[in-house]
């Protein structure tokens, strides 16, 4: 009988998670924890996370969710304008990061800043750069769909050359242009997802419309997604995962008026394999899923293995817990690897 191919994954990270609250979050919370060894958790709560009390209560009941597993929430800060100096000196001990979200721009963002002005937002920028708090960014214009993340790259620009003591990362890029980017100014790091790894519009509404991979950004352009891959594959050292996982219960999904978000924590790990041994370069996955995090955030982790192993997995059509729901990215659909063993 031949032997199954294996594949060990040391201390994965997921840099740019949803795990949501109350029941969601004891649904999802495990999908995440139970193979990552930490995650950088979003803040756009309703309301976003945006004090102390809240955000501590937030992180407790996380690793309460989380608690049969060895992992490290890694909890943010939801960018206001006025958040004072003082304020920030406080948390900043507790946070990993602050995230900023162009009002209205993508789920639970209502509440997020109404001007890009690096002027506007100068006196929160210069706290986090003095205090050495990292700023990631939901990086889209309000224009049209598919170019508000090319639009968007005046303003990282400004903000990078405005605060070059300030590291700043590109949340969930999408195009050749924030890749192009990175190169260009020493701050600037970025997260990529799963699914646009994997997928360019045609996947989401090119046939009959899948609302399981409609989300924000859009998925974008085939040579967009060539570029992405390319960076992903060979681990760009300013480059990290961020599954971007964002669960929506199913009717949110399949209705009219589709919440945006692909729901991918429980296969992230199998189908990152399976990517990147088709393209022969999982010499570079321990890289791109834990070890430019490590060094980018500085982090310091116990050791956690994940086994893979080359064997067919169903994935569940849905996650349910009590009243939640929600429909994972290939729900039904087979994948080439399995979780053999956590350790
Ligand atoms: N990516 C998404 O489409 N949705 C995210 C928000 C975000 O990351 O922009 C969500 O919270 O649902
Ligand atoms: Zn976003
Ligand atoms: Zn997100």
């Amino acid at each position: 009988m031949a032997s199954l191919s294996t594949f060990e994954i040391n201390e994965p990270l997921d840099m740019h998670l949803h795990l949501r609250d109350a029941d969601m979050l004891k649904l999802v919370g495990p999908l995440t924890s139970n193979t990552f060894s930490g995650a950088l958790i979003m803040p756009n709560l309703v309301p976003p996370i945006t004090t102390k009390e809240a955000l501590l209560g937030y992180k407790q009941r996380i690793k309460e969710a989380c608690a049969k597993d060895k992992f490290e929430p890694y909890v943010t800060l939801f960018f206001k304008n006025d958040y004072s100096y003082e304020f920030l000196a406080d948390i900043k001990d507790d946070i990993i990061g602050i995230k900023l979200y162009p009002a209205g721009i993508t789920t639970n963002s209502e509440t997020g800043v109404a001007s890009m002005d690096v002027e506007v937002l100068r006196p929160t920028l210069e706290s986090m750069s003095k205090l050495g708090i990292p700023l990631c960014i939901h990086g889209e214009t309000n224009g049209f769909v598919m170019d508000r993340e090319k639009e968007f790259m005046p303003i990282y620009e400004s903000i990078a050359k405005a605060f070059p003591n300030l590291k700043i990362i590109m949340e969930h890029i999408t195009t050749k242009d924030a890749i192009e980017l990175l190169d260009k100014y020493d701050n600037l790091y970025a997260t990529v997802t799963l699914h646009h790894l994997l997928i360019t519009l045609d996947d989401v509404a090119g046939g009959m419309l899948n609302p399981h991979l409609f989300c924000k950004p859009i998925a974008k352009r085939p040579e967009d997604r060539s570029a992405l891959l390319n960076a992903a594959l060979k681990a760009h050292p300013k480059l990290m995962f961020g599954s971007d996982s964002a669960p929506h219960p199913k009717h949110k999904k399949e209705c009219c008026g589709c919440a945006a978000g692909v729901f991918t924590s429980p296969i992230a790990l199998q189908v990152l394999t399976e990517l990147f041994e088709k393209h022969d370069a999982l010499e570079n996955l321990n890289a791109f899923v834990s070890l430019n995090a490590q060094r980018i955030y500085n982090l310091f982790l116990e050791k956690k293995t994940i086994k893979l192993v080359k064997k067919d997995f169903t994935v569940p059509a849905i996650y349910e817990y009590k009243n939640e729901n929600v429909v994972p990215m290939y729900a039904g659909e087979t994948i080439l690897w399995s979780i053999e063993s956590i350790n």
